[in-house]
């Protein structure tokens, strides 16, 4: 059997290849959703340096993104052999508008100033590999998985600050709503759809590229964090 067939096999009953990733790479996955910055926020303990640190690194990471998923928009267009991920990726492009207004906006609430912001070499490095999957010869099937994944870290992690028993500080929780609202999740929900149903299609060789993609994004993740700490 080959490792397709042996993959789809395995995630018939609803599932498809993301769940069986994340089945395989739980404590990678777990890593970057329940990081000790995340669980800073959600016992209240986070030191709030670090929150603006992660405040102003984030507002550049997020407008690195813009090329990204305009990328992915345009793979979408030329590869995609269903109309309705045009409608799921442009709300993406909403998002991410959204998130740019939204750090500035919080980001003159905390004083941060975003004009002398300098990119750390965490957010340089992720910011570099977001423009890797940018390029032509990426598959649409690797950069969509990709960008479930960039979306669905920020969904699990912020909306674990808002579950019942967490003491997020009532100044931080506008900020998980961003991105543990039900909204949100419902869009990362769309997203992890389409990469499943392209990922089913995918020659054997496009399946291992998506799956070493998703493990990259969650260790960027995981430096991005790690940075947010000062920890790099
Ligand atoms: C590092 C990071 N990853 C994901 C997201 C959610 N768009 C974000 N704003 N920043």
């Amino acid at each position: 059997m080959t490792e397709k067939s042996e993959a789809v096999e395995k995630s018939s009953n609803n599932t498809g290849m993301i769940e069986e990733w994340l089945r395989k790479h739980r404590l990678v996955y777990t890593g970057a959703t329940r990081h000790p910055f995340i669980l800073s926020v959600r016992d209240g303990s986070v030191d709030l340096s670090s929150f603006k640190r992660w405040l102003g690194q984030d507002y550049l990471f997020v407008k690195a993104c813009v090329p990204f998923v305009a990328s992915v928009l345009l793979k979408a267009c030329k590869e995609s052999d269903d109309s309705s991920d045009m409608e799921v990726i442009l709300g993406g492009v909403a998002s991410i508008n959204d998130e740019i207004a939204w750090f500035m906006k919080e980001a003159s609430k905390w004083g941060v100033p975003l004009t002398s912001i300098v990119p750390q070499k965490a957010n340089l490095d992720y910011c570099r590999f977001l423009e890797s999957l940018t390029r032509s010869d990426v598959e649409y099937t690797v950069a969509i998985t990709a960008f479930w994944a960039i979306e669905a870290v920020y969904q699990e992690s912020f909306a674990h600050c808002l579950e019942d028993g967490s003491k997020t500080p009532e100044e931080l929780k506008e900020t998980c709503q961003r991105w543990g609202n039900e909204g949100f999740s419902q869009y990362c929900h769309c997203l992890r759809n389409i990469a499943n149903r392209c990922l089913q299609k995918a020659t054997d060789d496009v399946l291992s590229k998506a799956e070493e993609v998703v493990l990259r994004v969650l260790e960027h993740e995981v430096g991005f964090w790690n940075m947010s700490r000062g920890e790099s």
